[in-house]
């Protein structure tokens, strides 16, 4: 396996603050992965150490096959990164913005060109190139701080919570264009978020941390099954009382519960959901709809912060 990451018992501290505690990842070239966690978990701080811009206290880490502590700048000029302030010159053109970075990576004249076009196309924004980026919104601006980020194809990119503030569309759209920048030029994504069905829908790979400490590392699917048991949801009507006694008296049903406008079942083990079924339909309940789920991402990720609450 290729890893664009590797860390290895990283750790920093500020003062008697442990801001990253012994932390162990490993994120495979060509992935999105997401670093989650609540605030002051040491998301930051991570991405400052893998970029070189925070030596480590204790620990190893590998980026691209380099050192960040002993090799920064080339770390650096290989990686993009959108961490918190944009990079964006407010009284430039966006096209004028892109030009200027295009030329700090000395690209030339013709590259520059076509790069600028392909990725400001790519975002929707090729229109309104020659417009100063102080007259765009928040949502624009943030598109053309990722594409002045990828503007020199960087392997490697870290975005600190790419979509906070974004509306739902142009954060859909922004999360559309991620996908395709690893699919089409096989980038490796870092990111933080705050926000549980984007990293779902975005990453290949999450990483849950608090206080500074790897709490669970896995696809959100694995985190999801992990973190507990299946569920059914009944909707129908005459769902009743009887009916709700009866199914908690099965074997392989946790419990019973009215929840809105249905019936929530946790199993206990991947029960028959068909005999549940019929025992509802005996006890004459007239039944339109049963879905079966796992918990969410973010009820996974409260049960882990919850689990590994020591304070
Ligand atoms: N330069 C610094 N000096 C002292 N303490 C710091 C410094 N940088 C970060 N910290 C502390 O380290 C801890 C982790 O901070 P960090 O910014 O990495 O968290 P985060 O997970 O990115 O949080 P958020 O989700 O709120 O952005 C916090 O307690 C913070 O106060």
């Amino acid at each position: 396996m290729n890893y664009a990451i590797q860390t290895h018992q990283l750790t920093r501290d500020f003062g008697s603050l442990r801001a990253v505690d012994r932390l162990t990842l490993e994120v495979p070239a060509g992935q999105i992965f997401g670093l989650l966690g609540p605030n002051g978990a040491g998301k930051t701080t991570t991405i400052r150490l893998l970029l070189g811009l925070l030596p480590p206290t204790s620990g190893q880490v590998r980026v691209l096959g380099m050192d960040p502590l002993q090799q920064g700048e080339a770390v650096r000029s290989r990686c993009g990164a959108l961490l918190e302030h944009s990079g964006l010159y407010e009284r430039l053109s966006a096209e004028d913005n892109l030009d200027l970075y295009a030329r700090i990576w000395r690209m030339d004249a013709a590259s520059r060109k076509k790069r600028i076009r392909e990725l400001l196309e790519g975002l929707g924004l090729w229109e309104r190139r020659k417009e100063t980026v102080a007259e765009w919104s928040r949502g624009m601006k943030q598109k053309l701080a990722i594409a002045r980020v990828l503007l020199h194809r960087p392997p490697l990119i870290f975005l600190d919570e790419p979509t906070a503030g974004l509306d739902v569309p142009t954060a859909a759209a922004l999360r559309e264009d991620l996908l395709r920048m690893t699919a089409q030029e096989g980038t490796t994504i870092f990111l933080t978020t705050h926000n549980l069905s984007e990293a779902e829908k975005l990453c290949a790979q999450v990483a849950v941390i608090r206080d500074g400490q790897l709490l669970a590392v896995g696809s959100p699917v694995e985190l999801r099954t992990r973190a507990g048991q299946p569920r059914l949801q009944v909707f129908g009507r005459g769902l009743n009382e009887r009916a709700l006694t009866v199914l908690q008296s099965q074997p392989g049903v946790g419990g019973v519960k009215f929840l809105n406008d249905h019936l929530e079942i946790a199993l206990k083990e991947p029960a028959e959901t068909a005999a549940l079924v019929k025992l509802l339909v005996e006890q004459g309940a007239e039944i339109e709809e049963v879905r079966k789920s796992t918990a969410s991402l973010e009820e996974a990720f409260l049960s882990l912060l919850e689990e590994n609450h020591v304070h």
